[in-house]
């Protein structure tokens, strides 16, 4: 049996994941400062000995005293985002971390697998660095990764880097694996993925032929393009959505829909006066569909980039209502808008693209909006499921 240690443990997605794997395994100590989190922990792994602290206060011997063979870990991503500062290393939400990987080669039994999660970015931080030179000397095998759900057949991209170690000694990492994810090397992964983009890479094919025809579709050499590149934009995302509705390798949003005469619709719907200001950001969904963009934590707060929205009414499309939307006046928009019934995703359904079984819930206490915060904090349960099986097995 795995005696598990879940460091920044959050609403428990290691957990999950861990259950999932079918490891045999005990968590031993789960530790995390946010209150909110634990009481959605305590709630669903109330026998589960939680610490309400900051990791940076735990002791050598209180690390000793536990006595694990496997460390899970999601450290705050915000120093690494895309999007963020990047302060690395020297911002404080860093400390934490640097001082669990400062521990390491002190503890009196090192532990045998370690799985780190974090965002897209942590591949270039001297964060990174750090951890890979401390455990190369202290005889690690290390294999990173960047991976998403929909590498898995789940119709949402959650993009993340993901490291996993295992003491010298073990079975070695499994080739196989590196076919499936994409890439061997994050440096290779870098490559591969452009810095800007939002969605996923779809794993590069061996490379075979020499002649590969030009990644573009050729409607977009078109000479408007040329004068307008946010045109030419545009136009690449909407083919790479289309794309990717196209892929039957992934499942249909409707699979993880609750079922509506469950729902109280009038709640999630959008309000007139976000549709008004921000149609033009959704990124708008069919249940039909087989994509979804990341739900993070601003989700059903902010509107752009923080999740998609559902379109519940098939009656009309998106293609009808958007095209003349500019030249209407303000109240037939919001009617033409309204026709599309669009709503958010429940907190439910959010959990469900992200692999929470149906066990899985939340206190009454925790409110809508928090609910989506910690969901958007937290991480894919199969995904993180399957690289645990890839790790422990
Ligand atoms: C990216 S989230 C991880 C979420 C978790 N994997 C889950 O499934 O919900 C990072 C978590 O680390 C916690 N955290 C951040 N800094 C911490 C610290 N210094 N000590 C303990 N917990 C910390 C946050 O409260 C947050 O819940």
């Amino acid at each position: 049996i795995m005696r598990v240690l879940e460091l920044y443990s959050g609403i428990g997605g290691m957990h999950y994941a861990l259950k999932e794997s079918e490891v045999c395994h005990q968590v031993v100590a789960a530790v995390d400062i946010n209150t909110t989190a634990n009481d959605v922990y305590r709630h669903n792994f109330p026998s589960t000995a939680l610490l309400n602290k900051t990791i940076e206060g735990i002791t050598l011997e209180e690390f000793n005293q536990l006595s694990f063979d496997v460390i899970l870990m999601s450290p705050p991503c915000q120093p690494f985002t895309r999007i963020g500062l990047q302060r690395d290393v020297a911002d404080s939400r860093t400390r934490s971390f640097l001082h669990v990987v400062d521990l390491l080669p002190r503890l009196s039994k090192a532990p045998v697998f370690i799985l780190l999660e974090n965002v897209k970015g942590f591949e270039k931080s001297a964060a990174r660095e750090y951890l890979l030179r401390t455990l190369r000397e202290c005889g690690y095998a290390v294999q990173e990764m960047l991976v998403s759900p929909t590498h898995f057949g789940i119709p949402n991209s959650r993009l993340r880097y993901y490291l996993l170690a295992k003491l010298s000694g073990q079975k070695p990492f499994s080739i196989f694996v590196w076919t499936l994810m994409v890439s061997r090397t994050p440096h290779r992964l870098a490559c591969n993925i452009s810095d800007d983009s939002t969605e996923d890479p779809t794993p590069a094919p061996p490379s075979s032929s020499s002649s590969s025809p030009s990644p573009f579709p050729p409607q977009v050499c078109a000479p408007e393009y040329k004068t307008c590149p946010s045109l030419l934009k545009a136009t690449l995302e909407a083919q790479k959505k289309k794309n990717q509705n196209h892929n039957l390798s992934v499942k249909q949003i409707q699979d993880f829909l609750e079922p509506q005469e469950n729902l109280n619709l009038d709640q999630h719907f959008l309000p007139p006066k976000i549709l008004l200001r921000y149609a033009q950001l959704l990124d708008i969904v069919r249940p039909t569909c087989r994509r979804s963009i990341c739900f993070t934590k601003g989700y059903g707060k902010y509107v752009e980039g923080t999740g998609s929205v559902l379109q519940c009414c098939m009656d009309t499309s998106v293609e009808h209502v958007f095209p003349r939307l500019d030249q209407c006046s303000e109240e037939e928009r919001v009617q033409k808008l309204l026709e599309l019934k669009l709503r958010y995703f429940t907190p439910r359904e959010v959990a469900n693209l992200m692999g929470f079984p149906p066990t899985f819930s939340f206190p009454e206490s925790v409110s809508t909006k928090q609910q989506y915060r910690l969901l958007g904090n937290s991480l894919n349960v199969v995904v993180v499921a399957k690289l645990l099986q890839l790790l422990l097995s």
